[in-house]
Order: C-alpha cells, then structure tokens, then sequence
C-alpha cells in the first residue's frame, strides 16, 4: 500500500497533503504520530477510501479486506458480545465461525461475558470485543484510529498483549493512529513521526519485531521522545499565539 506524492485539502481549502508519499510494509504495525490536528485521521480515511486526494495516488491492492477500530467501540447495542463478533464473520465464509469468535473472546479475557449486552460490560470489555470484532473479520489491512485512547493504563497495556496475540495470528498490515509513545513502541515495529501544515514526515524509526515485539534501542526512543516533546512545546507556543 502507497502513497504517491499525495495532495488533498478538505472544503476549508486548508491542504492537509502536499506531495506526500508514504509507503505501508505488508503484514507490519505501523504507527502514526503527530501534534494533534496534524492529519492522522485523515491519512486513515485516504487508506479506508473515505477520503480522496486532488493530486496523487494511493496504490492498494483492490482485494484488501480493510477493518478499522475506532476511538469508540462502536458495539451494537441490541447484540451480545459473541453476536457483535459474528455479525462481521457473517460477512465471510469460515468452517466454524462461533467456535472461532468463542475462542477469540474467551482467549481476550470474555469468556464469562459472550452473552452480555454491551451496557453490561465495562468500557475495556466492550473496546475488547471491538478488537475481537475487528480480528475476527480476517481484515488484511486493519486501521486504528487511537483505539485505546479512553482506557486507563493498566488496561491499555492488556489491550497491547491482546491486540499483538490476534495480530499473531494472521499478520495484517496495521495502521494505527496514537499520541502514546509508549503504545507506539510496544505495538510499532515501524513508527511514523507526523509534523506541519500539511504534514510531512518529521521523524521515523523502523526496528525487526522480535517474539516479543518490537525492540528499539535506548538511543532511538529518546530521539523519538526528543521530537514528541519538540512538537508539544511548538504546539502549546501556537496555540498562545
Ligand atoms: N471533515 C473535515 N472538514 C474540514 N476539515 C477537517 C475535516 N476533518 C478534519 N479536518 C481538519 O483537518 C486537519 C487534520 O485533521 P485530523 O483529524 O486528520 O488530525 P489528527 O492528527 O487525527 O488530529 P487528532 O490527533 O486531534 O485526532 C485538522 O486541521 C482538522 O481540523
């Protein structure tokens, strides 16, 4: 998947792209940083097709099964858990798609919960199940626009293990959208540093992913660090301005 030398403004005629190339390992984490408003987002929603650029192409192969987990669960809320999972599975044709749904669940913490409603579960469970949900579709190309943002830490770091166990599985390509350095160096074998208006790329850092995930070394994460604080200090100095 390739960005070439992209350009794309909303109405507002501000250009978010001008000739902006990125291109997307196969079958890697990739993450998207950057100062809020820079255009994460909307990177995402050029990938998904939501979003189109004036100027530029963006090559995806056109049998891509493309899944996205949003900020919010998104759940059903009239479904159980296990039902939220096997509305998408319906979508494709698996041997045993309720053991298999059962068995994500079950391995995701749920296995008490198949049955609950989404107002019965907490907010981790339900973003839980969004991941099982998004997984059990079998995507080859899987979108995360800040997933975890509204978790606390102890259970963003779980939904770190469990989102690299189902990534294990089948190893989609991932694009996944984050203000947590932390989140992005534990999940991120490849890390894309995003700055400006429009957005170039500021920074990037690329490791091998070891069983236990990727592994930077020291000097890297305090370079990346260095750039993440940079940007907030230029952030705060715009925003007074
Ligand atoms: N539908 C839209 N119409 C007009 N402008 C938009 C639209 N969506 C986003 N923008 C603008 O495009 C820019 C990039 O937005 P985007 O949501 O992609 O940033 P982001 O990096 O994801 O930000 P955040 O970290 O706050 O989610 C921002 O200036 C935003 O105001």
């Amino acid at each position: 998947m390739r960005f070439e030398r992209i350009s794309m403004m909303y109405n507002s005629g501000r250009r978010i792209f001008e000739n902006f190339s990125l291109e997307l390992k196969a079958g890697r984490i990739t993450c998207i940083m950057g100062a809020s408003g820079t255009g994460k987002t909307t990177l995402l929603r050029l990938v998904a097709g939501l979003e189109q650029p004036i100027v530029g192409r963006i090559d995806r192969n056109e049998s891509e099964r493309i899944g996205m987990v949003f900020q919010e669960p998104r759940l059903l809320p009239h479904k159980t858990a296990l039902e939220n999972v096997l509305w998408t599975t319906e979508l494709i044709a698996t041997a045993d798609t309720t053991r298999d749904a059962q068995s994500m669940l079950e391995e995701a913490g749920l296995g008490d919960a198949l049955h609950f409603y989404p107002g019965q579960l907490s907010g981790g469970m339900r973003q839980r199940v969004a991941l099982v949900r998004a997984f059990a579709f079998r995507p080859t190309l899987l979108l995360m626009d800040e997933p975890f943002q509204s978790l606390d830490a102890a259970a963003r770091r779980s939904m770190h293990d469990l989102l690299l166990n189902l990534w294990r599985r089948d190893r989609p390509t991932v694009l996944l959208a984050t203000h947590d350095c932390e989140e992005a160096t534990t999940l991120g074998s490849r890390i894309v540093l995003l700055a400006g208006t429009p957005a170039r790329i500021e920074f990037e850092l690329e490791t091998v992913d070891s069983a236990c995930g990727p592994k930077y070394a020291a000097s890297e994460l305090v370079q990346l660090k260095q750039h993440i604080d940079g940007q907030t200090v230029r952030h705060k100095e715009e925003t007074i301005r």
